[in-house]
Parts: C-alpha cells; structure tokens; sequence
C-alpha cells in the first residue's frame, strides 16, 4: 500500500485581470485577459497550484485531467502527466502553423495545458519533500536568484475608448501612473523603462514592436541605449519586417540593438526559419524567438538552418520538462534559453522564477507582463521583482499560496465577460475602425 499523498480533487477557476491598452502587432491587448488556475489537493491536506493560458478550450482541456489523476499517490506524477498526453482532451485540427504569423487563434494548439497540471502536481510534491520546485526539476538548482527583463509597449489612448480600462488605480510612484497613459513616440518609452527601473530595477529591456514604422521603433531602440548604455536592449516586431527592411534597419541602427527578437518571418513562400536564418547571415546580429521554434518539431529545422541564438520556451508552451530539456540542449550546443509570456498572474510568476532557477547555463533574462498586472496578485507571498530579479524563496514546491477570496474576485471579473478567448482585434477597432489584422504591416501603419 502506498504510504505517499494521494489526489482528492482538481478544481479549474477560469480567472480574469486587467491590463492597459498595451499595442502589439496582433493590435491591442483588451481591458481585460483571462487565465486558467488549477488546484489540486492530496489527502495530507496540501494545495498544489498552477496557472495557464485563459480560453474555453483550455478550461475543457484542464478539467478532463480530473478522472486521470483523483486517487493516485502524488510520486506518480510523470505517469499521470503520460496518461493525460494519452487520454486528456485535446482540439482538434492543428494545422502546424503554429506562431510563425502570430496569428492567436493558434495559441490553443501552441500551448500545453498539461503544463498547469505539471505546475500544480510539482508543487504538491515539492511540499511532500520540503524542497523548493527548482530543486526537483530539470538538473536542479542552478541560481538561487533570476534575472527578470522590463518588458515595454507602447500604449493606445484609452480614454478614447469606450471600454473598461484601469484609470488612475495607482498613484504610489511613476510606474503605476506611466503604465496607464498613452505611449506612442521614443521619449515616452524612455520614461516607461525609467519608471519600471525605479520601481523594479531593471538592467536589461525588450520593447514590444510591429506597432509603428520599424524606423520609429528603432529610434526608441536608440533612445533607449542612450538612456542606458550598459543595459541588454532588444525589439520584437513579431516578424512584422521583411528580411530586407529587417536587415538595413538592423545595419542602421545594429549599436543599440542588443539582440532581436523575431525580427521578420515567414514571406515569398520561405518558412519564417528560413527567413530567419537569411537574416542572420546578413548581419550576424543574435536572434532570439517564442514564434519559429515552439515545439520539437519546429527545433530542428531552427538549429539546423541557425535561425536562432536565444529559444524563449515558455514552459506553458513546452512543459516544465520539456523547457528544462530545451535549456540543457541550448546550453550543451552553445546557444541561450530564455522565456516568453504573455499577460499572467503571480503563479506564473513564480513558475518562471522556478524554471529559470533550474535552466542551466547563461540564460537570457527572462519576460514578464506581470509589471502590468501588478497590484492584483492572487497569493499573498507572492514572488517580487527587485534590483531586476526575483529570489527564489525558502519555501517548499512553487513558494507561494492562493489566496482565496482575491481568485474568487478574480474568478467573478472572468463571469462579467462574453468572450473567454485573447481577441486583440476587438480594442484595435476602437482605435482604427474596421481595422483587420495583417502580420505584415505594423498595427498603427493603416
Ligand atoms: O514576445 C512576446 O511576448 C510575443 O512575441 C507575443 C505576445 O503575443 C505578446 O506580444 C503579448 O502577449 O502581447
Ligand atoms: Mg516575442
């Protein structure tokens, strides 16, 4: 008989948050984003928690785990984990297309909603073992601190529109107010990463593209560099460019630009790895992804082709394991791990802190929206960010615990909304009517 914790129950809370009228190429991020939180219990009375993407497929995904998992000690993770890739509800029709044109309907297909339950069950086993999640996972603990990026945008006007966006909700500091005005030229990004370093301290910055001309956003890129020589500064236009306008923006301004993130994609019936891989022989400039590589498939043809240095992989999108594996590969060829996120709250917070913490060699610092969302935190130890990282904490499996009555005022603003699924389109329309999504012209070049 086993004498190991086994599973009561699985509880999926479909949750939602706020967020400004961040702009990206897909258009701009609406008032409100959803998530999906995962609780599992075992009968020593513990709560393992994980949190994934928002969406009605992934709700439904998540809870056909629940007859898999309930009455099985909680040592048999990796099996359930296998029982849930072989039994668990999928959607159907994948086209393989995947992120390569950012097209977000695709999201459900790129992300794996086992990762939740990977997440919570290795929490409840970090707490069985008394040890921190990075101690279990991958090759174990490689840093006992993670360095996080400031992730910038600009940002659409929303007292223009007449939807629900946060307006003075805090006035503690630069940050709280910069975060909610409209940001659109390069002196505004330059005061948005001045207020995130004071509040988070930041040393290095990705600023989020494919919003105005690539030459406006590489004279922010420029600004930015001269605001802070000594910080790691790279652009992701979402492959917006064409590998020609790619590269002579790239030769033009290459100095401030670190590294770049996706700077073109797929065009002329060339995949975006290939293109890619074009651009990096015209200008040897470091490339990183989170849309050409997000699977196993997609790996190899990226590494054989050198279509990227830096690989984000996003633990939702491979697994804890499977980013881990990712990191040791990238690290034996030579190559550099790093994760990209979408909008979250603080249990994914704390999972990037986690996995980073256990991805060997010299990792990228790390994507976060959470400066977005911060203030509406759903564990009351929440993970901070300071001095531009977050400390893994003392404490057993993901290092922090639900709060109940803030998921359940979360769980309240996700019922007060008709659609469940990320729709960038539907705020963009207030801005530029009848406005239509295009992965190759930039969100405000109409
Ligand atoms: O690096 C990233 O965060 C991305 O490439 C894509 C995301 O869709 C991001 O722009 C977002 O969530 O708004
Ligand atoms: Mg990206």
């Amino acid at each position: 008989m086993s004498v190991f914790p086994k599973i009561t129950s699985l509880k999926v809370v479909p949750v939602a948050g706020y967020d400004s009228a961040l702009l990206t190429l897909s258009g701009c991020h609406a008032p409100l984003f959803t998530r999906n939180i995962i609780i599992v219990t075992d009968d020593s009375g513990n709560e393992g928690i994980g949190e994934i993407h928002g969406g009605d497929d992934i709700t439904k995904m998540l809870q056909s785990y629940e007859d898999i998992i309930i009455g099985r000690p909680i040592t048999e993770y990796k099996n359930m984990l296998n029982d849930v890739r072989k039994h668990g509800w999928r959607v159907a029709n994948d086209s393989g297309q995947g992120l390569q044109e950012l097209d977000l309907s695709n999201l459900k297909f790129v992300v794996h909603a086992e990762a939740a339950l990977e997440c919570a069950l290795l929490d409840l086993y970090g707490k069985f073992v008394n040890l921190p999640m990075c101690d279990i996972i991958g090759e174990g603990r490689q840093r006992d601190s993670v360095e996080m990026l400031g992730y910038l945008f600009y940002i659409a006007d929303s007292n223009k529109m007449d939807l629900p966006y946060l307006k003075n909700d805090d006035d503690s500091d630069a940050w709280g107010r910069v975060r909610r005005q409209e940001t659109l030229t390069a002196e505004g990004i330059v005061k948005q990463a001045k207020a995130a370093q004071e509040r988070y301290g930041f040393r290095c910055f990705k600023l989020k593209g494919g919003v105005l001309k690539g030459k406006e956003e590489m004279k922010a890129v420029t600004a930015l560099h001269e605001a802070f020589p000594d910080a790691r500064i790279n652009l992701d236009p979402n492959g917006a460019w064409s590998l020609d306008e790619a590269i002579a923006l790239t030769k033009k301004y290459g100095d401030a630009l670190t590294y770049a993130e996706d700077p073109c994609g797929p065009e002329n019936g060339f995949s975006g790895r290939e293109i890619m891989s074009f651009y990096k022989n015209a200008t040897n400039k470091p490339v990183a992804t989170n849309m050409i590589a997000t699977d196993w498939k997609q790996i190899y043809p990226s590494l054989m082709m050198k279509s990227v240095d830096i690989i984000l992989a996003d633990p939702h999108f491979w697994g804890i394991e499977g980013s881990l594996r990712v990191a040791s590969i990238l690290n034996d060829w030579g190559l550099t791990w790093g994760s990209h996120s979408n909008n979250h709250f603080d249990v994914t917070l704390a999972l990037y802190a986690q996995v980073s913490a256990a991805a060997p060699g010299n990792i990228t610092p790390i994507d976060t929206h959470f400066i977005w969302q911060d203030g509406q935190q759903l564990c009351d130890d929440a993970l901070q960010i300071r001095n531009g990282e977050i400390k893994i904490p003392d404490r057993p499996g993901l290092g922090i615990n639900l709060n109940h009555e803030k998921l359940e005022k979360a769980h309240q603003q996700y019922l007060s909304l008709k659609n469940h699924d990320r729709d960038d389109s539907m705020a963009m329309q207030y801005i530029i009517p009848g406005w239509k999504y295009n992965h190759k012209q930039p969100t405000l070049v109409r």
